[in-house]
């Protein structure tokens, strides 16, 4: 079990295990655990499930199925409940991440999410996500956190996803329905039979049962995301992945997932424009491995937006280089361009990225430095 920079669902089972407000009860092993993490150089970025159950108590609700203004009232007040809690178990700070479905699908928005979680991480601060209840509309939401945390592993560049629940990992049967039901240690393929082995929640604070983490997993793995479901309320479990053992249910990476996004921007992604690169940028792209900075373009070309893919060419020779995903429109790059970082919030008002093209969303053409 290898991981540098993990995504680490807990679900609001361990998060509330009394069915309303917080408990420390698993938060405390989990935390020593990130912590642990931490300290032996890996990232972490935790998404939390938890805010309608630790808000259930503080908020009337005559049903044992609250309507959705009251659970969203819930997710409110519990959100606060529920960050303060975590906090308590952390000397680094915490930060807090509350995002919707609309906000990973509209590019701007996902270049924030991505950068702010980048400079997080750089800063040693633990990034909390939560879906932003209060807002999220049914045709705006993720819906479950599994499937939430999937998509933060993707959009936080992640190679691993431990969604950690109450149960060991996937059985053959649900083992509350069947005791003697065998644990699947690995899962090398995510087909219809897998889904068949997956059964509901019964738990009324909780949302997917084991359907919705399988669902992330497939996400995941297809990314090159290694995924596990793991037991957070025990805690062996975490002493096992700090030797590097798995405890519960692996589903492995599909091979060459990296591979295929960088063939993905390569050979398959349209380019919306151009930009003309300084020598000292064409050597550092190519030579260093770095990071396109805006104090290295000369010349732009071409009509594009956040989030668009284009084309980089060194000026000197109007070779083609390299492609990336720029972190600027058109508009501000062509202000911005060659000047250093440091002078982008006094140009623009703000600064959305010091880089015009994060390495991890670039591929070289021609060299093998990608
Ligand atoms: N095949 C299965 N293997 C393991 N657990 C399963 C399976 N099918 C259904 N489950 C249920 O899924 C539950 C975990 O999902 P859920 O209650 O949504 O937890 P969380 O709040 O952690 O997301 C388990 O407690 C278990 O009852
Ligand atoms: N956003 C909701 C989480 C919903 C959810 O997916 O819960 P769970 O199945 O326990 O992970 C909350 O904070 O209560």
């Amino acid at each position: 079990m290898k991981f540098n920079r993990v995504v680490i669902k807990v679900g609001s089972a361990l998060v509330s295990p009394e069915g309303q407000g917080c408990s420390g009860k698993y938060l405390l092993s989990i935390a020593r655990f990130i912590s642990q993490c931490q300290q032996a150089g890996k990232e972490i970025i935790l998404v939390s499930s938890g805010s309608v159950s630790a808000g259930r108590g503080l908020i009337a609700h005559g049903s044992p199925n609250p309507s959705i203004p009251t659970k969203q009232a819930m997710a409110a007040v519990g959100q606060m409940q529920m960050m303060a809690n975590w906090q308590r178990f952390f000397d680094v700070p915490c930060s807090q991440l509350l995002i919707t479905h609309g906000d990973l699908k509209d590019r701007q928005r996902y270049m924030n999410i991505k950068n702010t979680i980048r400079i997080l991480l750089q800063n040693g601060v633990i990034p909390i996500v939560n879906e932003n209840d209060t807002v999220a509309t049914e045709e705006l939401k993720v819906g479950d956190n599994d499937n939430l945390a999937a998509l933060v592993a993707l959009v936080s560049d992640a190679d691993s996803l431990f969604i950690l629940s109450d149960v060991d990992g996937v059985f053959e049967q649900d083992p509350r329905l069947n005791p003697n039901a065998q644990l699947i240690p690995e899962i090398a393929k995510i087909d219809a039979s897998i889904y068949a082995l997956a059964g509901a929640t019964n738990n009324h604070i909780a949302t997917g049962g084991m359907k919705t983490k399988i669902q992330a997993a497939e996400k995941a793995v297809e990314n090159g995301i290694d995924t596990y479901i793991l037991n957070g309320r025990r805690d062996p479990v975490f002493a096992a992945i700090l030797r590097g053992e798995n405890p519960g249910t692996h589903f492995l990476a599909q091979q060459g997932a990296t591979r295929a996004r960088k063939h993905w921007l390569k050979h398959t992604l349209k380019s919306s424009g151009k930009v003309y690169l300084d020598a000292g940028a064409v050597n550092a792209l190519i030579q260093q491995g770095a990071s396109l900075l805006p104090s290295g373009v000369i010349k732009l070309a071409g009509s594009f937006n956040v989030g668009d893919c284009i084309d980089i060419y060194d000026g000197n020779s109007q070779q083609g280089i390299a492609k990336g995903i720029c972190q600027y429109s058109y508009r501000d790059l062509e202000r911005i361009k060659g000047v250093k970082s440091d002078e982008i919030s006094t140009i623009l008002g703000c600064c959305p990225s010091k880089v015009v093209i994060h390495r991890d969303d670039m591929v070289m053409l021609q060299s093998s430095n990608s």
